[in-house]
C-alpha cells in the first residue's frame, strides 16, 4: 500500500506574532499538516514554544499540529499537549531508557499519534523495537540537520537511514526534517519520504504554494516508482 504525501511547513520559520494567520497561509497554500518544534533549550541548544501556544493556535485552526518534541523529558509534556489540542507527538529515541512503551501508551490514550524521531548521529536500528512494538509508533522522523535550528544545510547522508526505513516498513510514514526544498526533494522521495517538513524554503519564497506543490508532485511520483 503507498503511503501519502504529508507536506508541513515548518512553524518555526513563520513570524510567530502572527503565529494564526501565518498558519492559515501555510494551509491555503496547500499544507497538508503545520509542523510545531518544540524546544526546551536542554535536549537543544534553542528555546520555543510549549503547550501555551498550541492551546492558542488551536483555536484558531483544525488542522493536524504535527508536534516535534525536542525535550530531555517527554513524558512531561504528553498530557499539557493533548490539553492543548496538538495531534502528533514526536519524541526523541535519544531522551529515553527503558520507558518507550508507557510513553506511547500515554500519547495513544491522550488520542495523539506517537512518532519517534533520530538526531543525524543516531543508529537507524533503534527505532526499530519501537515500530515493531505490538503498541507502535506510527511514524519515524529522520531529522536531516542537528536539531535547534531552521536553515541549516540537508545532510544527503541521512537517505541511507530512509531508504533502510521504507524498505523494512513499506506503509510507514517516514518525514524528513531540515533543509528541505526544491533542491533535496528528489533525494529525499526517491529514498522513500512521504512526510516532507520544511520551513526556510516556504516561508521564504515568493511563491510558497508552488514550493508546496512540487514538494508533493515529487513525493507523489516518487511513491510511483517504490511500489513498482
Ligand atoms: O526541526 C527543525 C529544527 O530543529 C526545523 O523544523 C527544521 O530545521 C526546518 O527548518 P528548515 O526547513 O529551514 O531547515
Amino acid at each position: 500500500m503507498a503511503v501519502t504525501p504529508k507536506i508541513a511547513p515548518s512553524m518555526l520559520s513563520s513570524d510567530f506574532a502572527n503565529l494564526a494567520s501565518e498558519a492559515q497561509r501555510m494551509l491555503d497554500f496547500g499544507a497538508d499538516w503545520l509542523h510545531m518544534d518544540i524546544m526546551d533549550g536542554h535536549f537543544v541548544p534553542n528555546l520555543t514554544i510549549g503547550a501555551p501556544v498550541i492551546e492558542s493556535l488551536r483555536k484558531h485552526t483544525k488542522a493536524y499540529l504535527d508536534c516535534h518534541l525536542m525535550v530531555t523529558n517527554p513524558l512531561d509534556y504528553v498530557e499539557p499537549l493533548a490539553k492543548a489540542g496538538a495531534s502528533g507527538f514526536t519524541f526523541h529515541v535519544e531522551t529515553l531508557k527503558n520507558d518507550w512503551e508507557e510513553l506511547i501508551q500515554r500519547i495513544k490514550s491522550h488520542g495523539m499519534r506517537p512518532g519517534v524521531s533520530v538526531k543525524p548521529g543516531t543508529p537507524i536500528e533503534e527505532v526499530f523495537p519501537l515500530v515493531e512494538a505490538e503498541n507502535p509508533v506510527e511514524m519515524v522522523l529522520v531529522m536531516t540537520v542537528e536539531p535547534g535550528f531552521g536553515g541549516q544545510k540537508f545532510i544527503p547522508q541521512m537517505m541511507d537511514k530512509v531508504r533502510i526505513l521504507r524498505k523494512k516498513y513499506p506503509s510507514l510514514d517516514i518525514e524528513v526534517d531540515g533543509g528541505l526544498g526544491p533542491s533535496t526533494i528528489e533525494v529525499a522521495a526517491s529514498a522513500g519520504a512521504n512526510c516532507i517538513v520544511a520551513g526556510s524554503s516556504v516561508f521564504g519564497a515568493p511563491e510558497p504554494a508552488q514550493v508546496i506543490s512540487l514538494l508533493r508532485n515529487s513525493v507523489e511520483k516518487a511513491q510511483q516508482t517504490l511500489i513498482q
